[in-house]
């Protein structure tokens, strides 16, 4: 057989050596894409931990005791990043000149959610603070969220107990006040779940100054005390000057563990502290666990309502007080509150220490308070007149605001039947309480009052 000519030799040797090359090429290809794989997933595992480890996690509450979110949830969340941030900043910024910027914590509750809007109404920044838990119904919370959404005011969704986030919260804001009205409320839910007092009240508290202390510059802080520290005090109007170490109630005790508190970050640290006693607070807006709340709803539903007598067979009594009264009472504090004399945790020189009653200075027997509901419902309440458990609660209170009228023009306004005429007005437009019939022409005027639901002027 004749030998294959030269030409035809070298097309073969060129063919082969053209699919060596397409073969080493793939390989190439193969070995480079599983090169770029593994660097993307060697960046992405390095991107997880940096978050993690410089950004603080949200936590949120929905027990009552503070715990961290998830990993999953905490890496990915928006809590740190550059959105976040600006948003931090864009909420706490003040509108006016010489405005405060305010950290409030407790802001998606009864009393924040008021004093959040009225300072930012006013041109202060406002920036809240909330671990939404479930103490009571936490959808409440969440309207108020919207509401304050609604005029620029963000809530950072947190725990006080979470010292990072606080830190973080400082590092990002230089705030020049910090209202701090976040608790664990209530004075007979103390006795079911005492331990979420101490983590709210006590450690919450310390949490929020240790942070505070060191801050550059440090804030003056005004915060929510109690009338319930008089607890067993029998002089009459209650006054500053009068007894506080008789607590009846766990409450009260943690309240009054936070006066102490503040006394002793006052000293050490040149922290500007303003305690505040509010007397049974109430109005749009408020507090489903609190009598006048659950009062209306069970009255509304033909339930019976347990109204207390005291063990002598006397009327218990309250000094209930206004929401807008206490809003104006706690501006006034923040007006007035000093600077904080320390910086990066050391004192300079002696700081502002206060103690204030915010109360009505007129009690109203509980009796009392029914009869106007049942008016204003147009519903009569099936009463059960029961001695008071012994429970916490004290048999009457009574504040004495000269004080704070002395420091601050403090003087309350509104008294009880005006103030639960626009809390029933609120309620029926809140919950779409329907009149249950066309004789409840009260309910009916109070659902369709011209008055903004979401306003408590
Ligand atoms: O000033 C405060 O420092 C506290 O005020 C509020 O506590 P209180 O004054 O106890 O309010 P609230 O429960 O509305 O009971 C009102 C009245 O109804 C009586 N009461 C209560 C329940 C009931 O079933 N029957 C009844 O007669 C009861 O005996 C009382 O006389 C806040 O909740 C608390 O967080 C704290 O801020």
């Amino acid at each position: 057989m004749a030998p294959p000519p030269e030409s035809s030799k070298t097309a073969k040797l060129e063919r082969y050596n053209s699919y060596i090359r397409r073969v080493n090429s793939t390989k190439l290809l193969n070995a480079s894409s599983k090169l770029l794989f593994r660097a993307t997933l060697l960046i992405a595992l390095a991107l997880v931990l940096f978050f993690t480890l410089n950004y603080p996690p949200l936590s949120s509450s929905s027990d009552h005791a503070p715990h961290r979110r998830s990993f999953l949830s905490s890496t990915f969340s928006s809590a740190g990043g550059a959105a976040w941030e600006k948003q931090v900043r864009h909420s706490s910024t003040p509108r006016r000149p010489n405005g405060f910027s305010v950290l409030v914590t407790g802001a998606a509750g009864f009393v924040g959610s008021h004093c959040s809007l009225a300072l930012k109404k006013r041109g202060d920044g406002v920036l809240g603070l909330d671990n939404f838990n479930d103490y009571y119904d936490p959808s409440l919370k969440r309207a108020r969220q919207a509401l304050l959404q609604k005029h620029q005011i963000f809530i950072v969704e947190g725990d006080l107990n979470d010292g990072p986030l606080l830190t973080k919260l400082f590092d990002v804001v230089p705030f020049t006040h910090v209202l701090h009205l976040a608790a664990q409320a209530g004075v007979r839910y103390a006795m079911q779940n005492p331990q979420s007092y101490v983590a709210s009240n006590i450690a919450g508290f310390v949490s929020l100054l240790e942070v505070a202390k060191s801050a550059n510059p440090q804030p003056a802080i005004v915060w929510a005390s109690s009338s319930s520290v008089y607890g067993l005090n029998t002089e009459n109007p209650f006054s500053e000057l009068h007894r506080t170490d008789r607590p009846a109630s766990l409450y009260a005790a943690t309240k009054k563990a936070g006066e102490e508190i503040a006394h002793t970050y006052n000293h050490i640290y040149g922290l500007s502290l303003t305690g505040l006693r509010f007397f049974t607070v109430y109005g749009p807006w408020g507090r489903p666990d609190m009598a006048y709340f659950f009062f209306t709803k069970d009255i509304l539903q033909g339930k019976p309502i347990d109204v207390y007598r005291t063990h002598d067979q006397h009327e218990v009594a309250r000094d209930f007080t206004y929401i807008d009264d206490v809003v104006r009472g706690c501006l006034g504090a923040l007006d007035t509150a000093q600077k904080s004399t320390g910086s990066g945790g050391r004192k300079k020189a002696p700081a502002q220490l206060r103690v204030y009653n915010l109360g009505n200075t007129s009690p109203v027997p509980v009796g009392r308070l029914v009869g106007i509901l049942e008016s204003l419902l147009g519903t009569k309440a099936k009463r059960h007149v029961v001695t008071m458990p012994r429970n916490g609660d004290v048999p009457f209170t009574h504040a004495n605001v000269t004080l704070a009228g002395r420091d601050f023009g403090y003087k309350p306004t509104t008294d009880l039947a005006t103030g639960l005429r626009k809390f029933v007005k609120w309620y029926v437009s809140y919950y779409g309480v329907e009149p249950r019939s066309k004789k409840d022409t009260r309910l009916a005027t109070a659902a369709t009052g011209t008055d903004r639901p979401e306003e408590s002027d």
